[in-house]
């Protein structure tokens, strides 16, 4: 069987972590092609990435993607404003075109959601989110397959490891900002960790776990956030007093529609939330028929994220797909 191609877009630290991956865990894939933002290189099977003077700019998308005969579209771009209409129209060619599109980026995803969904069913091929999901928890794969037929009603998740540690760094007495720092300094919080802090991170993974799981139009989906700012780190030290934790619980419930809440809880134990510590994260899926169901754990790191990114390119390719696997 041939190997399959990747044409990676964005060569950050997950972009650099999953080419490291790649040649570290799997023969079987090929990355073709790597993309910058202003420029891109070539690869030969089994060849090293070369020195970045060396690459040439970047050709629209299609090209790269037909010169490449890629399988797969893996995209590592910024989840900002700026790369937003680039992040997209990629995204939409490769999909029409027939190749599957492996996103660890956000943005187009949470706000064209059903014009993904159209140009994969018009290029029948597929979207995989595991990396923007909660990187190594493997959430998305639980929502899109694990519980298909469970009945699932609601869940409550901290799916961002950055707003965990931050928590627990305060109810131990440290500052806010030497908290983030160190967040940061660990690669848990984003270089702007705004979105780690007012709870928009949270709230963006479980909107899209909603829209595997219960077909919510991601991008439509109200959202009301309780941030952690200056008046957390008292609060945080009275919950630890108290013996409980501080979580920023992101919530969705099919009692309520379209809408996904997080907010500042005082969590105890046998709650599977308040056992989380540090960068850990965790998602319980209330499943009334089947009983609750709880993934936990999963770094948030570039690593964690190129991580979840490979298993998601390798079921795509379905490698060794014969007898159990
Ligand atoms: N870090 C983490 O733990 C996790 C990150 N993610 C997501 O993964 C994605 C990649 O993150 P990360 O590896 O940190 O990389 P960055 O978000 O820093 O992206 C770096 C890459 O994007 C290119 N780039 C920078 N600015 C632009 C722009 N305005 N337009 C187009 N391309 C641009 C850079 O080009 P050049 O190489 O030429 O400089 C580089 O290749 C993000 O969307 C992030 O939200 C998801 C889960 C976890
Ligand atoms: N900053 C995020 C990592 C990527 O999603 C987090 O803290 O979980």
């Amino acid at each position: 069987m041939k190997p399959t191609q990747v044409v990676l877009s964005g060569f950050g630290p997950v972009g650099q972590a999953f080419v490291a991956a790649v040649s570290a865990h799997d023969s079987f894939l090929e990355i073709a092609a790597i993309r910058g933002h202003e420029t891109e290189v070539f690869l030969a099977p089994g060849s090293a990435v070369p020195e970045r003077s060396s690459w040439a700019p970047l050709r629209p998308i299609e090209e790269t993607l037909a010169l490449t005969r890629a399988d797969v579209l893996v995209q590592a771009l910024p989840s900002s404003p700026e790369a937003h209409s680039r992040v997209l129209q990629e995204a939409i060619v490769a999909l029409r075109s027939g190749a599957d599109v492996v996103t660890a980026t956000k943005s187009h995803v949470l706000s064209h959601w059903r014009d993904l969904e159209r140009a994969a069913d018009e290029g029948g091929s597929r979207i995989r989110i595991s990396g923007a999901t909660g990187a190594a928890l493997p959430t998305a794969d639980t929502a899109r397959v694990a519980l298909r037929g469970m009945g699932c009603t609601a869940m409550r998740a901290c799916p961002n490891g950055t707003s965990n540690f931050v928590l627990d760094e305060l109810a131990r007495g440290v500052e806010l900002s030497a908290a983030v720092l160190d967040a940061q300094r660990r690669g848990i919080a984003e270089a702007d960790p705004s979105a780690d802090l007012s709870g928009k991170d949270a709230a963006t993974k479980v909107r899209l776990i909603a829209g595997l799981l219960w077909d919510w139009d991601v991008s439509r989906i109200a959202v009301e956030t309780e941030p952690i700012d200056s008046t957390t780190p008292a609060r945080a030290l009275a919950v630890a007093a108290r013996g409980l934790r501080l979580r920023a619980v992101a919530s969705a419930s099919l009692d309520q529609p379209m809408a996904v809440r997080v907010r500042l809880e005082a969590a105890a134990p046998p709650d599977p939330l308040s056992s989380i510590t540090g960068p850990e994260k965790a998602m319980v899926f209330r499943c009334p028929e089947a009983g609750d169901i709880t993934v936990q754990g999963g770094r948030s790191s570039p690593l964690g994220a190129a991580l979840a990114t490979l298993k998601d390119v390798s079921n795509l390719a379905g490698t060794k797909a014969t007898g159990f696997r």
